[in-house]
């Protein structure tokens, strides 16, 4: 079995670069996915509680534990706290569902889902009569303070972002007593990320790419709009490495160091995309792949635009 590499954290942890997504993996079909990831060698979960399927992955994690075939200590298994959630005093309740949910006693990394917060204490997508959604003035500063105290507690051992831009970045670095070790964003061929993916470095934050296939199977997808798997200079590339389209974009991502969790509830596919670790794209495929970029995302959010916290409004990056 191949072992997966790792990358080191800025607190001297090693998140294993590529693990499997759960976002639409259905809780009928999501448990028996985990399972066979796990067998295929995946040691890396990415979960969160607005998923709803927390609780079935869990399923999944305990009787890999209980089967002997991992202990808990092999696995990599991440959530995210939702929007409604960042209230300080609820931090640490929606932090311990999860942990419930999965049925772990600490998460190896919690993220702030988005930077923008709804209102809480209710549906999880809290909407006006017109349907817009309601937000809360919450400013995730606050909420990262209280991400610290988790880490102080022993339920994290790692915390970090998710979709924030730069600036939004730049506010947690001013005030964090423990730094995020990862802001996990959209990336792939037409989203490369080059400006983020350099701040980030530049202040030790690794990126995790989601949607790294192009999120097909994202609710709001157009039956004509162009799917990345099907780009013909991708699909030539991978021609020239006897690989699938889906191989050659995930190795695009792991060669240049950015940690990838695609998702599959489908046992072959969740096998081919762990066969990457056996090929190298060139200097110059990597290039290419790279020139691809025309800023375009899967996952823009637009439910919140207005927000005055939503990340891809006013920001360049
Ligand atoms: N932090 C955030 O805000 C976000 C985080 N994420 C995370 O990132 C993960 C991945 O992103 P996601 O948006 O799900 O999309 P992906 O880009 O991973 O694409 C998933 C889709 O690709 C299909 N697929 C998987 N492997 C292959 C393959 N080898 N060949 C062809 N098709 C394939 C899947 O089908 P099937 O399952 O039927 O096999 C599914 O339809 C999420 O599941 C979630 O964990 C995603 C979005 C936002
Ligand atoms: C998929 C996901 O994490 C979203 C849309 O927040």
């Amino acid at each position: 079995m191949v072992k997966l590499p790792g990358v080191v954290l800025n607190n001297g942890l090693q998140i294993p670069i590529f693990g499997l997504g759960t976002w639409k993996s259905q809780p009928g079909q999501v448990t028996q996915a985990v399972k066979d990831a796990i067998d295929i060698g995946y040691r890396h979960i990415d979960c969160a509680f607005i998923y709803g399927n927390e609780n079935e992955v869990g399923e999944a994690i305990s009787a890999k534990i209980e089967e002997g075939k991992v202990k808990r200590e092999d696995l990599w298994i991440t959530s995210k706290l939702w929007n409604t959630f960042h209230r300080p005093d609820l931090v640490e309740g929606a932090l311990r569902k999860s942990l419930k949910n999965l049925r772990v006693d600490y998460l190896d990394l919690y993220l702030i889902h988005w930077p923008m917060a709804y209102k809480e204490d209710g549906e999880l997508f809290p909407k006006d009569e017109q349907g817009n959604i309601l937000f809360s003035n919450v400013d995730y500063v606050d909420t990262w303070k209280e991400l610290e105290k988790a880490v102080q507690k022993g339920l994290v051992k790692s915390i970090g972002l998710s979709n924030f831009n730069r600036k939004q970045i730049e506010r947690i670095l001013n005030v964090a007593t423990i730094k995020p070790v990862i802001n996990q964003v959209e990336c792939h061929p037409y989203l490369t990320q080059d400006k983020l993916l350099n701040f980030c470095k530049s202040k030790g934050i690794v990126i995790t790419a989601y949607s790294p296939l192009g999120s097909p199977d994202r609710p709001w997808a157009k039956a004509d709009e162009p799917k990345l798997l099907d780009d013909p200079k991708l699909v030539n590339l991978a021609k020239k490495y006897n690989k699938s389209t889906a191989q050659v974009v995930l190795r695009f991502q792991v060669q240049r160091g950015v940690v990838t969790i695609p998702k599959s509830v489908t046992k072959s596919r969740i096998a081919e995309n762990f066969n990457i670790f056996d090929f190298e794209l060139s200097k110059e495929d990597l290039e290419c792949i790279g020139s691809f970029n025309v800023n375009q995302r899967f996952v823009p959010m637009t439910a919140a635009l207005g927000h005055p916290h939503h990340p891809f409004e006013n920001d360049e990056y």
